[in-house]
């Protein structure tokens, strides 16, 4: 078994599964390999009983499929998922995780769900693939937040990484909304933004499961103003929504790393290695 890549816990649990169970141990590991490994030492954490806030993306699926293989082994027992977008709820469903929502469960054990982009006092960039509204209100209400990624979403400034802060706005005249986003940042150097559009169809905007629109905000040099101060004037503008920064929400984060470690950082800048 390749070094770092199976923890005592996930060893042991890979002891009980025949092989298609394991997570995949390749000799150099994909970025999804990463994300896998990320996914399967967070639902280490799960224990029967829990109310799951169930994250959206391409790590947090690692989670879901991790979270419903143990349910269907009687592993783990009374789990109820809180998924945060409809494509999450598709995902639970299909491997047999029973499903709630915050008017039946106001309070979540635990929510599990990767970012796009991880400070190093934690705070995070979420809703690249569209989902920080239901992410946002579901890992808000959690007692734990635990948050999954590979080492490439590590950066030292949120938005640094040159990807989008994205805004969730209203449709109703989004253009004026947009201009008022664009007064907001104007002074700052190499700051643009464009309204999101479908893959594929850049005249059709992209619609979230809230039928709301997106606007990706871009920082060339990332956030170097005080981020709750950018956060309270982004929410101050009426037809905003929502802000993909969750500033202060993740109670930790575990970072799969290219050597084969895995460590989990909490929010006072504890590290601790899981493996490698
Ligand atoms: O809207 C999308 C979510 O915030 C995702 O959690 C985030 O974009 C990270 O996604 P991925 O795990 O696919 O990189």
């Amino acid at each position: 078994m390749q070094r770092g890549f199976c923890s005592t816990v996930i060893r042991r649990r890979c002891d009980q599964m025949p092989p298609a169970a394991d997570p995949p141990l390749t000799t150099t590991p994909t970025q999804d390999d990463l994300k896998r490994v990320a996914a399967y030492h967070a639902v280490d954490l799960v224990q029967s009983g829990m109310v799951l806030g169930l994250g959206t993306g391409s790590t947090a699926v690692h989670a879901l499929d991790r979270i419903g293989d143990l349910i269907r082994r009687g592993t783990l027992r009374d789990i109820v998922g809180i998924p945060t977008s409809t494509k999450t709820e598709a995902h639970a469903r299909a491997v047999g995780i029973p499903l709630s929502d915050l008017d039946v469960h106001p309070v979540v054990d635990l929510s599990i769900d990767g970012a796009d982009e991880v400070d190093p006092h934690l705070n995070l960039i979420k809703g690249r693939g569209g989902s920080l509204l239901r992410e946002k209100m579901i890992e808000g209400a959690s007692k734990r937040f635990v948050v999954i990624v590979d080492e490439t979403k590590m950066v030292n400034l949120l938005g640094g990484s040159g990807m989008a802060v994205p805004v969730e706005v209203i449709p109703f005249c989004s253009k004026f909304t947009m201009s008022n986003l664009r007064r907001l940042f104007s002074g700052i150097p190499g700051f643009h933004l464009r309204l999101r559009t479908t893959p594929g169809d850049e005249m059709t905007p992209a619609v979230t499961d809230n039928l709301n629109h997106v606007i990706d905000l871009f920082f060339e040099d990332g956030i170097t103003s005080d981020l709750d101060a950018v956060s309270d004037a982004i929410l101050k503008i009426v037809g905003v929504v929502e802000h993909g920064m969750f500033l202060g929400m993740a109670t930790s984060v575990i970072v799969a790393g290219k050597d084969g470690g895995v460590t989990e950082i909490n929010r006072m800048g504890v590290r601790r290695i899981i493996s490698g």
